[in-house]
């Protein structure tokens, strides 16, 4: 393992009642990356990552998080592990205080009342500390959470869905933040269904079926994905959309803002109906674009409950 590298794990396996959740996973997260795990439900990320941080004991595989074994050394990398998820984060009838110090707790923090002034202070919650956690808004029980499992500055930070609810602005000062943190080295495992967390992380991996189908910086996954996508706009988008929807050589069919964006990995497939769309119906506007991580996102996603690779879903 370098040392550029926060995790590095090797046939990482988990069986529950002898069912196969984890199926060999191999898995690569540099320093400081914020890194996200995609994929359908039940499809193994959240055990992927408690794996990965010493939280729970693989059935088969090896690998070093943070420098230590995690099979042996599992204890010392929880120390250095932050965990935030979107179910449970904070005590709503405990006070803001007594929430900061309960997390401070849990990491057996010694010198809790400086740590927990600190956190109160860098919150600007200064003169805010009895009230309870509960009474704040969404967006301020979002950055509570995420101070309260940083206080013993884990270099390792688990979020899970951790804006689902939350609104735009207060979205965009969490990513902020966590950009900042990722910034300062530490790495980030983001488990997501959301397109506009997907699109905050370096790296992706694609997991169904407990096993890792897709990984990557984030700027290759549309190329691994192998989407070939044209952008269409002009008038009467409707029926255009339900005719290509209709459509079994297009793959994907997805709105953004007032454009098509339409999707196959069948480029020639592809191409085709557009050519006979310009000769039908010379009013739209057709330009052919490089796949973003938007489309391979939905894709992905749309195409989740079947065995990878096989098509015919579409998104919308
Ligand atoms: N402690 C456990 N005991 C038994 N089965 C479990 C346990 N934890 C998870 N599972 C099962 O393992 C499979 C993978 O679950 P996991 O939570 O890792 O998936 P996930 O991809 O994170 O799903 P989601 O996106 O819904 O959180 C699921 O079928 C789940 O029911």
């Amino acid at each position: 393992m370098t040392d550029d590298l926060a995790v590095s794990v090797r046939g990482l396996t988990k069986i529950f009642s002898g069912k196969t959740v984890v199926d060999a996973v191999d898995m690569e997260v540099p320093k400081g990356a914020i890194y996200g795990f995609l994929g359908p439900n039940g499809s193994g990320k959240t055990t992927t990552i408690r794996m990965m941080c010493g939280l729970l004991t693989p059935d088969g595989g090896e690998g070093r998080t943070l420098g230590h074994d995690i099979r042996k050394e599992a204890r010392a990398i929880k120390e250095n592990v932050g965990y935030m998820t979107q179910k449970f984060s904070l005590y709503g009838d405990l006070t803001i205080r007594e929430n900061l110090d309960f997390m401070a707790r849990m990491y057996r923090m010694k010198n809790r009342k400086q740590v927990v002034d600190e956190t109160l202070r860098d919150l600007g919650l200064e003169g805010r500390g009895d009230q309870l956690a509960g009474t704040l808004s969404g967006g301020w029980k979002q950055r509570l959470a995420l101070a309260a499992c940083m206080q013993h500055k884990p270099r390792l930070l688990l979020l899970d869905e951790p804006t689902a609810g939350v609104d735009p602005k207060a979205r965009r000062d969490f990513w902020d933040e966590i950009r900042r943190l990722s910034k300062q080295g530490v790495t980030v495992l983001v488990s997501t269904h959301y397109m506009d967390e997907a699109v905050q992380c370096d790296y992706i991996a694609y997991i169904a079926y407990g096993k890792k189908l897709i990984d990557g910086p984030a700027r290759d996954i549309p190329h691994k994905v192998g989407l070939t996508t044209w952008r269409v706009d002009g008038p009467d988008l409707i029926p255009l959309e339900d005719a290509l929807r209709a459509d079994p050589r297009v793959q994907q069919v997805a709105r953004f803002g007032a454009q098509l964006h339409v999707s196959s990995t069948d480029a020639k497939a592809l191409d085709d109906v557009i050519a006979e769309w310009k000769k039908k119906n010379g009013t739209h506007h057709w330009v052919k674009k490089e796949a973003e991580l938007e489309e391979a996102f939905i894709y992905l996603m749309a195409n989740s409950d079947d065995n990878f690779g096989q098509t015919g879903k579409r998104a919308s």
